[in-house]
C-alpha cells in the first residue's frame, strides 16, 4: 500500500503537520477543510466562486445522489465532476450517516443497510459493496467505506457490536474496490470507548486502506469529550497517511484538532450557518439580521479580502437577509467559506514557519464574543 500522503513539516512543539494527499483531480495541500455539497452542489455558490475563495477539494453525498438523481444517471454524464462542472478533487461520503439518521426509517443486518427514501419512502438498500461500486459510477477522489455511526451515549456492548460490523464492512469494501486511481479510507468507529477505537484502528491498518477518518464523533458528545478521543485516538492513526475527522467542526474545532495531528476536516456549519445569517468572523460570530448592524458601512470583517467583504455592507447583507432575497445566501455562503478556507490556509503557513502553537493562542486572543 503506497500512501497519497507526503508530510512536509512536522510542528516541533504539537502534533500539528503540513501534508499533502495526492488524488486522480489533482493534490490537496493539509490542513484542509472541505466544502460540503451534499447534492452535487455546495449550496448558494457556483464552482468558480469556491475557485475563487480558494476551496480545494468539496464533498458530495453518496446518499443523496444514488437516491436522485441517481448514480446510472451521473455516471453517464461522465461522473460526478463532469455532472457538477467541478474538475478539482471529490470526496464522497458512503451516506452511512445519512441513512443512520434516518434510523426509524432503516435496519441494519449483516449484508447492509435497508432504508426508507427519504424522499418517497421507497425501501432501498445498500451493501459496502454497493456503496463502493456507487462512489465509483460518480467517480470521486476519495471513496468511503459503508460504516454504521455509533450514536452518542452509547453502551459499550452496543459500541463493540457496532465496530466490529464496521470493521468486517470494511474489509469487504476494500475487496470490492477495484484499483483505479480512486482512494478508498477506512473509518474508525468505537464509541467513545478508547479501547475499542484503538482496536478499530489496528484492523482497520490490516486490511490497509489510502487514509483513515475518526468517525462517530460530533454526534452530541461534549466538546471536551470529542477532543479527548481526537488526541488519544489521533496519536495511533498511522502518521504517514491523511488522518481525517469527520464532521468538524467549528473554527475552534479545527485548530485544535489541527493542535493534535488532524488533516482533514468536513461541516455544513459554514453553509448552514451562512443560510440562517450567523457570519464567521476573526473577531468571533455576528448575527446579521441583529438590529445594530442596520445602518453599519462597513464590511462583514475589516480583515477579509472576500468578494463579499470587497463590495457589501453589512447594512445591505442584513436588508437581504430580512428581506430573504437569495443573494442573501450567496453572499453569506462567499464569506462564511472564505474564512473556513482562508483559516486553514493560515494555519497551513504557521506549521510551515514552525508557529503553529504561537498561531493558536493568537487565534483565541483576538476572539471577542461579539
Ligand atoms: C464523510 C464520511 O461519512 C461516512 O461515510 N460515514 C460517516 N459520516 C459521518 C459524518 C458525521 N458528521 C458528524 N457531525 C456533524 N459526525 C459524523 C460521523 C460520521 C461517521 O461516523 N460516519
Ligand atoms: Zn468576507
Amino acid at each position: 500500500m503506497t500512501s497519497p500522503f507526503t508530510l512536509h513539516s512536522q510542528a516541533s512543539d504539537c502534533a500539528a503537520r503540513r501534508g499533502e494527499v495526492r488524488t486522480l483531480h489533482g493534490t490537496v495541500q493539509t490542513p484542509v477543510f472541505m466544502p460540503v455539497g451534499t447534492q452535487a452542489t455546495v449550496k448558494g455558490v457556483t464552482p468558480e466562486n469556491l475557485k475563487e475563495l480558494g476551496a480545494q477539494i468539496i464533498l458530495g453525498n453518496t446518499y443523496h445522489l444514488y437516491i436522485r438523481p441517481g448514480h446510472e444517471l451521473i455516471r453517464s454524464f461522465g461522473g460526478l465532476h463532469k455532472f457538477m462542472n467541478w474538475d478539482q478533487p471529490i470526496l464522497t461520503d458512503s451516506g452511512g450517516f445519512q441513512i443512520f439518521s434516518l434510523k426509524d426509517l432503516t435496519k441494519i443486518t449483516e449484508e447492509g443497510a435497508a432504508f426508507k427514501s427519504h424522499l418517497d419512502g421507497s425501501k432501498l438498500f445498500l451493501s459496502p459493496e454497493d456503496a463502493v461500486a456507487v462512489q465509483e459510477a460518480l467517480g470521486s477522489d476519495i471513496m468511503m467505506c459503508l460504516d454504521t455511526c455509533i450514536p452518542y451515549p452509547a453502551t459499550r456492548e452496543e459500541a463493540i457490536a457496532s465496530t466490529d460490523l464496521t470493521g468486517r464492512w470494511a474489509k469487504r469494501s476494500r475487496a470490492a474496490h477495484k484499483e483505479r486511481g480512486q482512494l478508498l479510507f477506512g473509518i474508525i468507529q468505537g464509541g467513545m470507548y478508547p479501547d475499542l477505537r484503538a482496536k478499530a484502528v489496528e484492523e482497520l491498518v490490516e486490511v490497509g486502506f489510502d487514509g483513515y477518518a475518526l468517525g462517530g464523533l460530533s454526534v452530541g458528545e461534549p466538546a471536551e469529550l470529542m477532543m479527548e478521543i481526537t488526541e488519544e485516538i489521533a496519536a495511533l492513526m498511522p502518521a504517514d497517511y491523511p488522518r481525517y475527522l469527520m464532521g468538524v467542526g467549528t473554527p475552534e474545532n479545527l485548530v485544535e484538532a489541527v493542535y493534535r495531528g488532524i488533516d482533514m476536516f468536513d461541516c455544513v456549519m459554514p453553509t448552514r450557518n451562512a443560510r440562517n445569517g450567523m457570519l464567521f468572523t476573526s473577531s468571533g460570530r455576528l448575527v446579521i439580521k441583529n438590529a445594530r448592524h442596520q445602518d453599519d458601512q462597513r464590511p462583514v470583517d475589516e480583515e477579509c479580502d472576500c468578494y463579499t467583504c470587497r463590495h457589501y455592507s453589512r447594512a445591505y447583507l442584513r436588508h437581504l437577509f430580512m428581506a430573504r432575497e437569495i443573494l442573501s445566501s450567496q453572499l453569506n455562503t462567499i464569506h462564511n467559506l472564505h474564512y473556513y478556507v482562508g483559516l486553514m490556509a493560515r494555519i497551513r503557513k504557521a506549521i510551515e514557519e514552525d508557529r503553529f502553537a504561537q498561531f493558536r493562542q493568537e487565534f483565541y486572543a483576538k476572539r471577542t464574543v461579539e
